[in-house]
């Protein structure tokens, strides 16, 4: 078995008569957590969909541990062990959040409480909403709840849309967290985000995506101490390096 978890090999994603992604080739190692970043537009969430097969029409290779599953649907994608978590958390409002875990540990083989149990330490800001209804729950929660899910699916890779758009700080700093210890305990991880800190603090390596290109990918301490290489792919002004939350 390949040692690799994803290897996406000229990989070109389009939308109808529109290319929102061109020829991208990216290696992910197995255990390894990879940022994508880019600016509005840029293609990032268009490269997860691209990897599960949904929303998106794919061209070139997609090698999941060594298998082609570039022909792949979403679902069969699913099975073999990659997990998601869209940017709108696709919570269900009207189930409790426990309801919510025991759902989608249907998914998995095994005692469902001890799935649930699993994604809680994984996540645990997830422990006191376990009784709270969907519809109860602020941007962060449901957050918290989309990525415990995930979880208690027991991915290998763990795909996350912009797991820190819009929360509040501590949220953000918590969530963090756990994509940190879920990467500690070996889950292969792919971030497209924004939030330059919330990548550089939970991945080895970034991969910058422009106008649906990639520009640059090294390692996310590269990144993360070079103000120019933020401000030319990123556009974060060097004034304000070191400031940004
Ligand atoms: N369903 C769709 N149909 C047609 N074009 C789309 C669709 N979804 C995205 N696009 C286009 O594909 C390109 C890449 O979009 P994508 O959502 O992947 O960017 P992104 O980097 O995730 O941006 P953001 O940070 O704003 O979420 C954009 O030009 C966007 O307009």
């Amino acid at each position: 078995m390949s040692t690799d978890a994803l290897v996406l090999d000229d990989v070109t994603l389009t939308y109808g008569s529109a290319t929102a992604v061109f020829g991208l080739s990216l290696t992910v190692g197995a255990g390894e957590a990879v940022g994508i970043l880019g600016r509005n537009g840029a293609g990032k969430t268009t490269t997860l969909r691209g990897i599960l097969g949904s929303g998106v029409r794919r061209k070139g290779s997609i090698r999941y541990f060594g298998e082609e599953i570039g022909g792949m649907r979403a679902d069969q994608v699913a099975r073999k062990g990659i997990g998601w978590v869209p940017d709108d958390r696709r919570i269900y409002t009207t189930l409790t959040v426990r309801e919510n875990l025991l759902l989608a540990s249907r998914e998995r083989s095994g005692p469902a409480k001890e799935a649930v149990d699993e994604a809680v330490a994984a996540v645990p800001l997830v422990e006191k909403l376990l009784p709270r209804k969907g519809v109860q729950l602020s941007g962060g929660e449901q957050q918290a709840v989309a990525i415990a899910r995930a979880v208690v699916g027991r991915p290998k890779v763990l795909l996350l849309d912009e797991p820190a758009e819009g929360l509040a700080p501590i949220i953000v700093e918590s969530l963090q967290q756990s994509v940190i210890e879920l990467s500690r305990s070996g889950m292969t991880i792919l971030i497209a985000e924004q939030n330059l800190n919330f990548v550089l603090g939970a991945t080895q390596r970034v991969c910058v995506l422009d106008s649906g290109r990639e520009v640059l990918t090294c390692s996310s301490e590269e990144f993360g101490n070079s103000p120019e290489l933020q401000n030319q792919h990123l556009a974060i002004s060097l004034e304000n390096h070191g400031k940004r939350r």
